[in-house]
């Protein structure tokens, strides 16, 4: 030991010293980055690493050798250096190959720094005995021994480093421990052995113990094993025991956590948490034995195997795959994977296992909900684009026709105003029912919202086959809704669009559909229209003229004409009131053109509130003994306030409530016959009467003229139209003046074209004429004129004579 000392103390110069520790440092550095590069294959690993020390180890020990004994270095003997070099690198190779092992533990480290020692230091003394030859090496047991004990911990010890789990610091070490028995082996090895001036003195008594240096060596590195092994295994066991106790509280805490986690390496499974077990329905011995891809209904991606780095800031979306649950059952689930080190110090892949179940059944439910009506569940106009668009592409890829049918309710809104939207709701659900049983298991039914609907007929033979079903649906809203205890009706309107003819979109064949239900409209209520070309120009001249007659309500353009009405002796008794339109740039504009068109758009209120007004107004000026008969609207008649208005307006004019005489049509009547009653009875509590008009076309309802209030029936000009040459028309209008009689109504009759026509009536005992033969609807002015006149029963008179 102490020959030891004195070697590395003051033999050696300080320039080798810096000079050894340095390269040794260089090679032991590279030797480390080779072990540590991953990126290698383990076999180029381990021949890299191998190639490195050998190198280090030759370069430390001529280095050393040459710095002190340079005149031995020319008797260096080739073939034992090349033994030497080769078994240092055998000896590397091995240690690596330790090292490398996926099953490290403290012991194989410190088996692999053995080994490497051990190959050191033989090389060493191989070279030195070979140089020495024919002499026998003379050396110091205890230095030797410390050498390699110290050798081989140094060398444990860097690859125990290199194995930590720091990031950056196990390389430093691990570089600077290599170095350090790269350095410290040669130098020890050549400072265990005797100076060579002592050595010839002694050469006669060598040591007991120093049979040769081979067997020195591997006496030495016996017991530096059997030592070092030694402290290892307990290490190992100590080791063990933490890594068992870290294992279980990983476990208690992963088992606390909803997430099921596997810890992986490749696709064996070596660990996992109880709620992955519960998910999949085996337990944990059960699911190391399996693949781990074969938890799942399809594998995961190789992303998701090899897990993301710990540390790393790249950010990848979770992996949705199915797992396979207990029964087979197909579980949605997150999988998040991270490749972090386990708690036997080794890289595993940790996947997070999320069950997504309920997420996935609240995406599916909002799905749903974003595409169908909540009211009736069907699916919304969303929905429908989605399916249409589907269809139309099939459409144009097969050369099928499929129809749309475009619906709307006629007369929901009265139900809903009246009923209330409760019964309003529930009505729609009805009429969906309703539809859906006219349905086959192809066609699809949407609700656009409001009282629309949409139906597709997929692959129809001929649109017959649409027009078929619309009578069908048309039909089927016949019988009465009962909602809240009451009966209520409703029909609907339809237009049908064929692809791919009226469109080869599914937004041109909703337009086309919806135009033609339009059209259906104005034809009149319940009625079915297909589509044509040219509809859209139509539906566009009624756009314009409403926009027009909005504007020309505003402005006031709106004129009245007053017709003049006589009783059987000629005497003028009242006018009508009948609304003019002189259009600036159309002319007139009949009122068949735009009082539907007001009816529609809702213009009807205040254009009949101020046809209310204004005649009411004109009228208060007149005689005392003349009325003013003003015609109601369905909407203007549905409208709570009607009574309210009616009293301010008579109050507002200073016309007594007796002069004005509202008229009123069957099918009014007919929407509400219980309201219509009341509204009635409660106008004619107020002294204003109230006249059926148009009476004869429609239903002709006796049982409306008997259950109503009504003062007086007006029998409809196409009636009277024909009662001089068709006796079936006379017998009725006969026959409505003899009932009305006895019901105690008067009866009016307008249209008198002809003196046949007005003597025929008058003789019969119509109360009342009214008609171009006796006076056209005129302006203001001149019906004021009339108003003012003495005789106005002179007209007649005359018109009887001639
Ligand atoms: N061919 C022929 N026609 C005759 C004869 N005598 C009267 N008429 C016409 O018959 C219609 C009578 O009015 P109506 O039945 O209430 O039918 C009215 C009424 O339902 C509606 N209307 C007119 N003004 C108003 C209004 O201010 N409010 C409401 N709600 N409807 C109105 O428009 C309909 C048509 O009004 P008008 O075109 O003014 O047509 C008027 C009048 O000009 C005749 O001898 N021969």
């Amino acid at each position: 030991m102490e020959r030891l000392f004195t070697f590395l103390l003051s033999e050696q110069h300080a320039v080798s010293h810096f000079t050894v520790t340095a390269l040794a440092f260089l090679c032991g550095t590279l030797a480390i980055q080779c072990l540590a590069a991953t990126r290698f294959k383990t076999n180029i690993q381990i021949v890299l690493f191998g190639i490195a020390i050998t190198t280090g180890n030759l370069v430390s020990f001529f280095d050393t050798l040459w710095s002190s004994y340079p005149y031995l270095l020319w008797h260096i003997p080739l073939v034992t250096t090349a033994i030497a070099a080769i078994v240092v690198f055998i000896a590397a190779c091995i240690s690596a190959y330790f090292y490398l092992c996926p099953r490290r533990t403290i012991k194989t480290v410190i088996l692999a720094g053995c080994v490497l020692a051990f190959g050191l230091s033989f090389s060493a003394f191989t070279i030195l005995v070979s140089i020495v030859k024919p002499f026998v090496l003379a050396y110091d047991l205890s230095a030797v021994l410390s050498i390699m004990v110290l050798g081989s911990t140094l060398c444990g010890f860097a690859f125990w480093e290199l194995g930590s789990l720091a990031a950056i610091r196990p390389r430093l070490f691990a570089s600077i421990l290599l170095a350090l028995t790269l350095t410290v082996l040669p130098l020890g090895s050549m400072g265990s052995v005797l100076p060579f001036g002592e050595w010839m003195t002694v050469i006669q008594t060598p040591d007991s113990a120093s049979f040769s240096p081979i067997g020195v060596i591997a006496l030495s590195e016996f017991i530096a094993i059997i030592f070092l092994v030694g402290i290892a295994s307990l290490l190992d066991i100590r080791v063990a025991v933490a890594q068992q106790k870290e294992g279980d509280r990983i476990r208690h805490l992963a088992d606390g956590t909803f997430e099921g986690l596997l810890i992986c390496r490749g696709s064996e499974i070596i660990d996992a948490n109880q709620r992955i077990q519960e998910m999949t329905g085996l337990d944990l011995t059960t699911l190391k034995h399996r693949a781990m891809p074969d938890l799942f209904v399809s594998p995961p991606s190789e992303r998701t195997l090899s897990g993301r780095e710990a540390g790393s800031s790249d950010i990848f979306a979770p992996e949705q795959l199915e797992l396979v649950g207990p029964g087979m059952r197909r579980i949605p689930v997150e999988v998040l994977s991270r490749d972090m080190p386990y708690v036997d110090g080794q890289s595993a892949a940790v996947l997070a296992v999320r069950d997504i179940t309920e997420r996935k059944a609240a995406e599916e439910h909002i799905r749903y909900l974003a595409l169908h009506d909540s009211l009736t569940s069907l699916p919304n106009r969303r929905g429908l684009e989605m399916v249409l668009a589907q269809i139309v592409e099939n459409s144009r890829q097969t050369g099928s026709e499929s129809a749309v049918l475009g619906l709307d309710l006629d007369g929901f809104k009265a139900v809903n105003d009246t009923l209330g939207h409760y019964a309003g709701d529930l009505l729609l659900k009805e009429v969906a029912a309703r539809f859906q049983k006219q349905l086959r298991d192809s066609d699809y039914l949407a609700r656009l919202g409001g009282d629309e609907f949409v139906i597709i007929l997929r692959n129809i033979s001929s649109k017959d086959d649409a027009v078929k079903l619309a009578k069908r649906l048309i039909s089927c809203l016949w019988q009465p809704f009962k909602l809240s205890g009451h009966d209520a009706y409703v029909g609907v309107s339809i237009g049908i669009a064929v692809s791919p003819r009226d469109g080869d979109t599914a937004q041109m064949l909703l337009k086309s559909s919806d135009i033609a239900m339009y059209q259906a409209k104005l034809h009149g209520k319940g009625q079915v229209c297909e589509f044509a070309a040219g509809m859209d120009a139509d539906l566009r001249e009624r756009h314009d003229l409403e926009l027009d007659l909005r504007r020309a309500l505003s402005r006031g353009e709106l004129k009245i004409h007053y017709q003049p009405l006589f009783d059987s002796s000629g005497k003028l008794t009242a006018f009508e009131a009948l609304a003019r339109w002189p259009h600036p740039e159309r002319g007139m504009i009949p009122p068949d053109r735009f009082i539907p068109l007001a009816e529609e758009t809702g213009l009807i209120v205040p254009l009949g509130e101020w046809v209310l007004r204004t005649a009411c107004k004109v009228a208060s000026t007149w005689r005392s003994d003349i009325s003013i008969a003003v015609n109601l609207s369905p909407t203007q008649f549905q409208r709570v306030d009607l009574v309210e208005t009616v009293s301010a307006v008579l109050k507002e004019t200073g016309l007594e409530p007796w002069r004005l005489e509202l008229e009123v049509t069957e099918s009014l009547l007919m929407e509400d016959t219980a309201k219509a009653l009341a509204l009635v009875t409660s106008l004619r509590e107020r002294g204003v009467r109230v006249a059926l008009d148009d009476f004869g076309t429609g239903y002709s309802s006796l049982a409306y003229l008997h259950n109503f209030p009504f003062d007086k029936v007006k029998v409809d000009r196409t009636f009277i139209n024909k009662i001089t040459n068709d006796p079936n028309a006379w017998t009725i209008v006969e026959s409505i003046i003899v009932m009305s009689h006895k019901l105690k109504l008067r009866v009016t009759a307008e249209g008198i074209e002809t003196g046949a026509q007005l003597s025929l009536l008058k003789g019969h005992g119509c109360d009342e004429m009214q008609g171009f033969l006796l006076g056209r609807p005129m302006p203001e002015t001149e019906a004021s004129l009339l108003a003012g006149e003495k005789q106005t029963g002179r007209k007649m008179h005359e018109i009887l004579r001639t």
